[in-house]
């Protein structure tokens, strides 16, 4: 991970060094780190988890606690059951799994809504890449914070200025100020801000709601000794204010060790220990295993809690013999005092959701950045659409109306109506994929509801999916030689509009039902095949079987086609035309002149079905991904 030199400067607690001084002037009447309102204390007890399908135990039994002011590590050898742990306390990603026990906050059991009173901080950083750090974090803000604290109200003249102040405190608390106008970056795609700077995100948008109570996996992986250390530093300067910070943590060096104020040893499903990094080292020096001189004692203890091949037998009688000893131990009975002690306190208030206009406005902002940003959409399909009216222009250029010319300019129409639906369909299969986890984590975060985010990101695909096929149309339309009557033309965007929405409709659906991107891809393929084949050029929609006609009345292709040919043939500006002709057109292809506002509200009405469906997969889907 790289880390840049204004990184090694970093300080948390003397958070203006390399920081943008003049943003700065904008909070410096506020204190830098919130203290928190309701602190909040979290006890869980005897929790036990389980795999029934697999008929496997995961934790068993296991109780702590963790209070106000305390930077709490949970370690523990692989498999210990660490993430199970932090899940059961988050109510998260429990699929499949049988919890038993309790968690309280403040002595109260909470249940999932303890997503209302908590942040967590997962270990997959997931953001929008191609938006800078200040405005992923405005546009969080505006999910997160709702209100102006009662606390914060003379801080602040507007909603606006508190989330805008808090925004620049929460660069500020977590060194981010000279990075704020980076773009965040994608892997792999586009080089961003660095590891370290991404952890602080992570951090930064769990602290602007400011939080009493903070959850965060594995903080550390994946960073340098140095950046590692300087994140751990933050969460130490920040649980001083009150907060209640539990983290799971991969073997730390000696330095991070003594910076937590408890750790939690788990060992094959059981507390191994818990207790201040001191004491931890004087209980396992008591059972056997004292640590040298020189030697990292996390290392030490989660050696001797590793379940180790071949030493299986060995290993698990030492482990047994840590648990019982840690049980009857001083620390183990003063755990059960602690516990047996705590009674319900104050509750700490609820994180309540932005309305449904602030979530879409926020959201939409989000998108469009990211759909503008993304040259590979934008571009591409520009590029791709004018390149195709030029080329259909050529290919069809200046057609005569005679017999010839009638059937060529019916070929140009359909091949637009093929052109707006192929690569709309394709370019916009992806909207799922790409999404997903981060739309699945701010959902469940309670950030905002699944419709503000489909209006959002639909919305947002709205002008690009529109004018490229508009471009398209219009680039192709002299130079085909359309007929070009005011109307006429005013009516084929509207057409194009339609088809292209109907494409891009059913794609967004298909990407919401499909249970993976593969499985999307591979079944529209055929499902176009099926829809343009009924579309009304490639067989006679009059003549086909009856038992697979009914398929062109699921085909934006043939209504599209038919609105097409009727907006063409019904007024010919030439002296050789007359309406014996157009209905001779009319009745070579079996179309009705009669339709053709039918074959519009019909492509809207298709729309308007294909995107609820979307929306009741994507529903579906999401809340599944708890
Ligand atoms: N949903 C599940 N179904 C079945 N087994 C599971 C499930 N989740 C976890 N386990 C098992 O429970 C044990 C503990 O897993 P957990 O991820 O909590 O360990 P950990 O201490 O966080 O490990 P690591 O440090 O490697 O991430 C592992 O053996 C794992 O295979």
């Amino acid at each position: 991970m790289l880390h840049s030199a204004a990184d090694q400067q970093f300080e948390a607690g003397s958070l203006l060094s390399g920081g943008d001084k003049t943003d700065y002037g904008a909070v410096s009447n506020l204190s830098l780190l919130d203290t928190v309102d309701s602190p909040i204390t979290l006890s869980w007890q005897d929790i036990r988890v389980s795999a029934p399908k697999i008929n496997r135990d995961i934790l068993h039994g296991v109780s702590g606690i963790a209070n106000p002011g305390e930077l709490v590590a949970l370690m523990g050898a692989s498999g210990a059951g660490k993430t199970t742990l932090l899940n059961t306390l988050v109510a998260r990603n429990l699929k499949g799994l049988q919890v038993d026990g309790s968690v309280k906050v403040n002595g109260k059991v909470i249940g999932r809504e303890i997503t209302s009173v908590s942040g967590y901080a997962q270990q997959e950083e997931l953001f929008v890449g191609t938006l800078t750090v200040k405005e992923y974090l405005s546009i969080q803000a505006r999910l997160r914070v709702v209100e102006i604290p009662e606390s914060k109200k003379g801080t602040a003249t507007s909603l606006e200025e508190y989330r805008k102040n808090r925004v620049l405190k929460v660069l500020a608390n977590l060194n981010l100020l000279k990075c704020q106008n980076t773009r965040i970056g994608v892997i792999g795609v586009k080089k961003g801000i660095s590891g370290g700077e991404a952890r602080r995100l992570t951090f930064a948008c769990e602290l602007l709601s400011n939080p009493a109570l903070l959850f965060c996996d594995e903080p550390t992986t994946g960073l340098d000794s140095f950046m590692a250390e300087s994140v751990i530093h933050v969460l130490s300067t920040l649980s001083t204010a009150n907060r209640t910070i539990i983290c799971t943590i991969h073997q730390p060096s000696s330095q991070l060790y003594s910076m937590f104020n408890k750790v939690i040893f788990l060992a094959c499903g059981k507390t191994a220990f818990l207790g201040s990094p001191t004491q931890a080292i004087e209980f396992f020096a008591s059972c056997g295993h004292v640590c040298p001189r020189n030697y990292n004692p996390a290392d030490l203890i989660i050696h001797k809690l590793a379940v180790v091949p071949n030493e299986e037998d060995e290993c698990i009688q030492r482990i047994e013999d840590i648990t019982r000893k840690f049980e009857q131990s001083v620390y183990g009975t003063r755990l059960d005092s602690q516990l047996a002690s705590v009674t319900e306190g104050r509750m700490p208030e609820k994180r309540r959701q932005a309305n449904i206009c602030t979530q879409i406005n926020a959201l939409l902002q989000r998108a469009t950045i990211d759909t503008v940003r993304n040259p590979s959409l934008a571009r591409a399909k520009m590029i791709q659409k004018s390149v195709m009216g030029l080329f259909v222009g050529l290919l069809y250029f200046q057609t005569k109306l005679d017999a010839i010319g009638v059937t060529n300019i019916n070929g140009a129409l359909f091949y637009l109506v093929c052109e707006l639906t192929y690569s709309t369909l394709f370019g916009i299969l992806n909207f799922l994929p790409s999404d997903f986890p981060l739309v699945a984590r701010e959902y469940h975060d309670g950030l905002y509801s699944v419709l503000s985010y489909y209006v959002a990101r639909c919305l947002s695909y709205l002008p690009l999916f529109t004018i490229d096929g508009l471009a398209m149309l219009l680039i192709s339309y002299w130079l085909v030689g359309f007929q070009s009557a005011w109307d006429q033309v005013l009516l084929a965007c509207l057409i194009s509009f339609l088809i292209e929405q109907s494409s891009s409709a059913f794609g967004i659906m298909l990407s919401c039902v499909s249970p993976s991107f593969p499985i999307a891809m591979s079944s529209a393929g055929p499902l176009l095949t099926l829809l343009s084949l009924t579309g009304g050029l490639y067989a006679n929609v009059g003549a086909l079987p009856s038992f697979i006609s009914w398929i062109q009345y699921l085909s934006w292709f043939r209504y599209g086609f038919e609105a097409f040919t009727i907006n063409q043939w019904r007024k010919v500006d030439s002296p050789n035309w007359n309406s014996t002709n157009t209905q001779e057109v009319m009745q070579n292809l079996s179309f009705t002149e009669s339709m053709f506002l039918w074959d519009m509200v019909i492509m809207a009405a298709y729309i308007v079905f294909f995107y609820t469906i979307g929306y009741i997969g994507l529903l579906i889907r999401i809340r599944r991904a708890r």
